[in-house]
């Protein structure tokens, strides 16, 4: 028997199943279409197999409520034809076991907390940097839901004061993501992040708002560890700078070694690699079973 896991991304779905040890035996990647295409895929690959429970991790907004009438469903989503999909509903017609369901960054969270650089922690969070900024996070053994689930990459950072970038979130203008996310990089250069490697100035600036956030995040949150991935990352020279930005920002105010010295233990790539939102999935149906 096996488990079952999407990853469901505004641009592409991932479908895996797999073990309980986090093991993909098979996968298959197909461009996120109309709900009813999309579904068809989802539906006809999980077919040839005898599933134990599914896990989802899913962009969003999504209702995580479990006494909510619209549990289980993307909410107000901008891609017009996935908003109010019930997302779960339609997985349970097809398949009559248990469902995990939560956002695709909590899902990243808790399978690199199971299987990768957050192995053993109580608390941490899992963040991407790619065509938005989502952030998701696990207190004291628990995902962090609340009134609906947290949105970290929208949150308001202080301004460079050499920038004069409007940025590009439809809702805030320079939220983080309005910054710092890959298609702010595109829109503030005039190029994809991957053709400004070697501009020394695209990384300082990016470092400097990432670092505000985890800054922040640190404060706020206190996680054992920090996971950082997503496409924007794949640039190997921004990590040190936000680890050391980082540093800067806190001024020893957090008076932890992890901080103070093993921040390059502290804040990291993530541990499953690209891996990280479908082992996440697994391990959503992995809980999904348990309770
Ligand atoms: N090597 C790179 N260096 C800098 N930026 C990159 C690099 N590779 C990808 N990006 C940027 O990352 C963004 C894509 O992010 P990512 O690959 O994490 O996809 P995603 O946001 O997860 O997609 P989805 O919407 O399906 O979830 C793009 O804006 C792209 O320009
Ligand atoms: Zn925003």
């Amino acid at each position: 028997m096996y488990l079952g896991a999407i990853e469901a991304g505004g641009t592409k779905f991932v479908c895996a199943v797999g073990d309980r040890d986090g093991n993909i035996k098979e996968r298959v990647t197909f461009p996120t279409a109309t709900p009813e295409e999309t579904m068809r895929h989802v539906v006809d690959f999980f077919s040839r197999y005898e599933l134990e429970a599914i896990g989802i991790g899913s962009f969003g907004p999504i209702d995580l409520h479990p006494d909510s009438a619209t549990y289980g469903y993307i909410t107000s989503t901008p891609k017009q034809k996935w908003a109010n999909f019930n997302f779960v509903g339609e997985m349970k017609r097809h398949f009559q076991v248990p469902i995990g369901f939560d956002t695709d960054v909590n899902a990243a969270a808790l399978g690199e907390r199971r299987w990768g650089a957050a192995k053993g922690v109580r608390s941490c969070i899992y963040i991407t940097v790619g065509t938005g900024i989502g952030v998701g996070a696990i207190v004291e053994g628990n995902l962090l839901h609340g009134l609906m689930h947290p949105e970290m990459g929208h949150i308001l950072i202080r301004r460079h004061p050499e920038d004069t970038f409007a940025g590009v979130c439809p809702y805030h203008g320079d939220c983080l993501e309005g910054m710092a996310s890959g298609p702010a990089i595109e829109k503030r250069w005039g190029k994809k992040g991957a053709e400004l490697a070697d501009r020394l100035e695209v990384w300082e600036l990016e470092a400097f708002y990432l670092a505000q956030a985890i800054a922040n995040y640190i404060l706020i949150l206190s996680p054992e560890k920090v996971i950082i991935g997503g496409g924007v990352m794949k640039q190997k020279q921004l990590l040190p700078k936000i680890q050391r930005n980082v540093q800067e920002l806190l001024n020893g105010y957090i008076q932890q070694e992890a901080i103070l010295r093993d921040i390059d233990q502290y804040i990291v790539l993530p541990g499953l690699g690209d891996n990280a939102g479908i082992c996440g999935a697994l391990a959503l149906a992995e809980q999904a079973l348990a309770q």
